[in-house]
């Protein structure tokens, strides 16, 4: 059987390799460290963690990154298995001894009969006669490669920094503050004219906020980032508001063509405008608000906003080195790239963004290839599933936009405003009513027991283990 090439040994590559071989599918796994390093890796261990040790919430009935944990265990994960035995205490999060967990990981690959490992960079498209490929090479994807994929792809196909606005989710965002209209009720094409959210503020409200934005506290860029440009037209909003308390009014908290729905003959001094991110209709995005506060900074200064006062926020805002595809537009369903169907893509690089996203992109990335190795079927795992919410967001869905300033794909880490929406249960065990905090937890351990269940079916119909070492 001919291998399958994984170029990259990281999280997600580490995970794809692992789950083909361990359906009898042979794999040759091109890691560049330590021939080549990147500006953050430090050792030539597969599936370093080149920041924290926390794969984050381990709860996952709560928990979207724990149900994330949840799946990839039940998917026979090898970085969840090497995470599980190198735990450190960290309450309710799962945190590893780093150096024992990237021990272990490489160890299961080295020690695995079917894996090759080669320690070379891939310095451009890999040959044609390579049939199946996962490129996994990470938010720090050597040069040459990254320079490669964009001539394949094209201009505005590869990202080398990404420039995030704040994501919020929908129910949590306040409608007798805010209301619906797109700018001079133009309905654009496929829109109503009532496309976006609108926060008003009055002066007062302006002012203190304006205040807030430039005396809190902003992240520092990583010296290697230094050269991280700032994109014409997107500069982050303290910035903006640093080079004049106006700037923000005649960008993107311009009032011109909104009348407030509530309060029709007061005029808002400025308006923060949302925008749905994602086909669900779950996800807004605050337009043309990238930011470098620090997130504590962003949670106090965004709920300052009317209407936002209880904001729960999906993403909040950054701006890094970041390569990354504009996945929606280039990748099919099972993470091919479209013009390239023997070159699938995984892990950051698809614009996920977390180590255990990393890591289950990679899982199903191993998955497809195996099956299409074996002439076997797999669908991609359901959109009510952690994976299949995460891989829904990379391939289909967010609603992708052409405009000017940064590209509207952005990574995002799991959550649950990625998952189809789940009628919530009105009441408890006893009949009562359910309200406030226990209502979401009642929602939440709904959507994640839905997809615990659905999960287990997929799990159970992809192509089954042949390892005879299992
Ligand atoms: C500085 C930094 C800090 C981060 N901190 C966190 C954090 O604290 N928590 C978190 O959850 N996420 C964090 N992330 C985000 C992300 O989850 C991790 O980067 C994660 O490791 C991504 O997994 P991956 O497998 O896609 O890429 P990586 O784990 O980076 O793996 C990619 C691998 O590909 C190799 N490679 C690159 N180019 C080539 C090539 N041409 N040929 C061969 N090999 C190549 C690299 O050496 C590397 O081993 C951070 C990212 C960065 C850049």
């Amino acid at each position: 059987m001919q291998p399958v090439h994984v170029i990259g040994g990281g999280l997600a590559g580490s995970e794809a390799a692992w789950q083909l071989a361990r359906r009898g599918v042979p794999v040759v796994l091109h890691e560049m460290r330590p021939v080549r390093g990147t500006d953050a890796h430090k050792t030539q261990d597969l599936a370093e963690l080149v920041c924290s040790n926390s794969f984050r919430s381990d709860d996952a009935e709560q928990n979207a990154v724990g149900l994330l944990h949840a799946e990839l265990r039940d998917a026979g994960s090898l970085i969840m298995a090497s995470a599980d035995a190198h735990q450190v205490p960290a309450g309710g999060a799962l945190a590893v001894d780093r150096d024992g967990f990237a021990a272990a990981v490489t160890a299961a690959l080295e020690a695995h009969p079917l894996i090759t490992i080669q320690r070379e960079e891939i310095a451009g498209l890999p040959p044609e006669d390579w049939d199946s490929v996962i490129v996994a090479t990470g938010p720090l994807t050597s040069p040459a490669l990254s320079q490669a994929i964009l001539e394949a792809t094209g201009e505005d196909a590869l990202a080398f920094f990404d420039a995030i606005a704040p994501i919020l989710h929908f129910d949590s965002v306040d409608l007798d503050t805010c209301w619906f209209q797109s700018r001079y009720d133009k309905p654009g094409p496929g829109g109503s004219g009532k496309d976006y959210i609108n926060c008003p503020m009055d002066k007062a409200q302006y002012e203190a906020f304006i205040d807030a934005l430039i005396a809190a506290p902003k992240a520092e860029f990583k010296e290697w980032e230094e050269n991280t440009p700032y994109f014409d037209g997107c500069l982050p909003i303290e910035v903006m508001a640093e080079r004049g308390r106006e700037t923000l009014r005649h960008g993107p908290m311009k009032p011109m063509g909104l009348t407030n729905a509530h309060k029709p003959d007061q005029k808002p001094y400025a308006v923060v405008q949302l925008r749905q991110d994602n086909a669900l209709g779950t996800l807004y995005n605050m337009v043309g608000f990238q930011t470098k506060l620090k997130h504590g900074a962003q949670l106090e200064v965004f709920r300052m906003i009317p209407g936002l006062e209880d904001a729960v926020f999906a993403r909040l805002g950054g701006l890094h080195r970041n390569t990354f595809l504009n996945s929606p537009k280039l990748l099919d369903g099972t993470l091919r790239l479209k013009s390239r169907p023997a070159l699938r893509f995984a892990g950051q690089v698809t614009g996920c963004e977390g180590y255990v996203e990393s890591a289950s992109v990679g899982c199903m990335a191993g998955l497809f290839a195996a099956a299409e190795r074996l002439g076997e079927a797999c669908p991609p795992p359901p959109e009510t599933t952690a994976m299949g919410a995460l891989l829904g967001h990379i391939t289909g869905g967010h609603i992708l936009r052409d405009e000017p300033g940064p590209r509207s794909f952005q990574p995002m880490n799991v959550n649950f405003g990625l998952f189809p929406p789940i009628e919530a249960p009105k009441t408890d065990e006893d009949g009562r009513r359910l309200k406030g905090k226990d209502k979401t937890r009642a929602k939440k351990l709904a959507m994640t027991r839905r997809a615990r269940a659905d999960f287990g079916r997929w799990i159970a119909g992809t192509v089954p283990v042949r390892d005879a070492a299992e």
